[in-house]
């Protein structure tokens, strides 16, 4: 293990396993949110929030922000039913553990989790972010999240077709929650012809396109935006892409960091997903914590176009992948 500190805790109102996993505050405070799944094993939970809070440590690190990487993950094991005053304990058990940190780790909003959640969370602490307007918080982060996603699409097509104009090009979208709803509407609005697909068939609207989820990530087309889970990008996966750029929000695509050689060596433009996905992370830190206004801290989401167009052309001017770049982006700030 490399984290710098991990709590794991039965809560004693929820009885639900929770862990907060700091992986780094080299760089500040650790930021990072509280993610509610259902997992086989509470262990399944603890392997996530290490995995994540050390993919914050490098977003947070990447974008240029004074913050550390941490996560927090509420684990639901087989047969629990998550009733509203479970749910309500789980979030109180989990506040208490955020307070324990003094100050060192921040939490928020994430997979399972929404801004009304962290109105509990706060009645245990004030270390939480994304509380609703009407509570002084900036709310769901899934916009500057999208905004971030769309900047960097743009960049990577510029990079990769000469331009950044996306008319006439095919997207998929794998993933159509809240932020891969929103990359959707960008990209169509901009002109692109878009192809969505969910495991939710609920999803399946009519407003675009629709394509199975077992076919997605592998359907022809200019442009693939992995907007679901994490782990989609597996070395067998790689042969059988039909696209040549890959640029999306979620978190830890790549089964493991030797993907990005598989994809770069078939010409394939993977934008690593800790910079892609940073703009929610940008947003609510400068305004909630640096004080920014709105239109400063869209600004600085917007600037992570210009950091994928650095990365993705130092890769090819160096010979290395987008990560080793993005890494050694973020391992400067970390140990300068
Ligand atoms: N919300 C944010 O601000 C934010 C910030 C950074 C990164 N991310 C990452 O982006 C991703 C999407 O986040 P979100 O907030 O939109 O989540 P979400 O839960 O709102 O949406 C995820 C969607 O993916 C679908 N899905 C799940 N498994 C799938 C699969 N195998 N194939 C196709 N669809 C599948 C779900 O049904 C759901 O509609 C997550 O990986 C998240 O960690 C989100």
């Amino acid at each position: 293990m490399n984290h710098e500190e991990v709590k794991v805790r039965r809560g004693p109102r929820s009885g639900l396993a929770l862990i907060v996993a700091v992986h780094s505050r080299a760089l500040g405070p650790a930021a990072g949110g509280i993610r509610l799944r259902r997992y086989p094993d509470w262990r399944d939970g603890l392997a996530d929030a290490l995995r994540l809070s050390e993919a914050m440590t490098l977003k947070n690190a990447a974008a240029g922000l004074d913050f550390g990487g941490g996560k927090s993950v509420i684990a639901l094991e087989p047969g629990t039913s998550l009733t509203p005053e479970l749910r309500e304990a789980a979030l109180l058990d989990l506040g208490e553990m955020i307070d324990s940190f003094g100050g060192s780790y921040f939490g928020g909003p994430d997979v399972g989790t929404g801004p009304d959640d962290m109105v509990v969370v706060r009645r245990a602490t004030s270390r939480v972010f994304c509380l609703p307007a009407e509570h002084g918080g900036t709310g769901s982060s899934s916009v500057p999240t999208a905004a971030g996603v769309f900047a960097a699409v743009r960049a990577g097509a510029r990079h990769v077709f000469g331009t950044a104009d996306l008319v006439g090009r095919t997207v998929v979208v794998s993933g159509l929650g809240s932020v891969g709803g929103l990359v959707a509407r960008h990209v169509s609005e901009a002109g692109a012809r878009v192809l969505v697909s969910d495991v939710d068939p609920a999803k399946r609207t009519g407003e675009f396109e629709w394509v199975e989820p077992a076919k997605a990530l592998r359907t022809p087309a200019d442009i693939l935006v992995p907007a679901a889970v994490g782990g989609v990008l597996p070395a067998e996966l790689v042969p059988e892409l039909s696209v040549p750029l890959i640029v999306g929000p979620a978190n830890n695509q790549l089964t493991e960091d030797s993907v990005a050689g598989g994809l770069a060596a078939r010409g394939i433009v993977w934008v690593p997903d800790f910079v892609a996905s940073a703009g929610g992370a940008v947003y609510v830190l400068l305004r909630e914590v640096e004080g920014l206004s709105h239109t400063a801290a869209m600004s600085r989401v917007e600037s992570i176009g210009d950091t994928v167009s650095a990365v993705l052309t130092a890769a090819r001017d160096n010979g290395t992948t987008p990560l080793t770049e993005a890494l050694a982006r973020a391992s400067a700030r970390l140990t300068p």
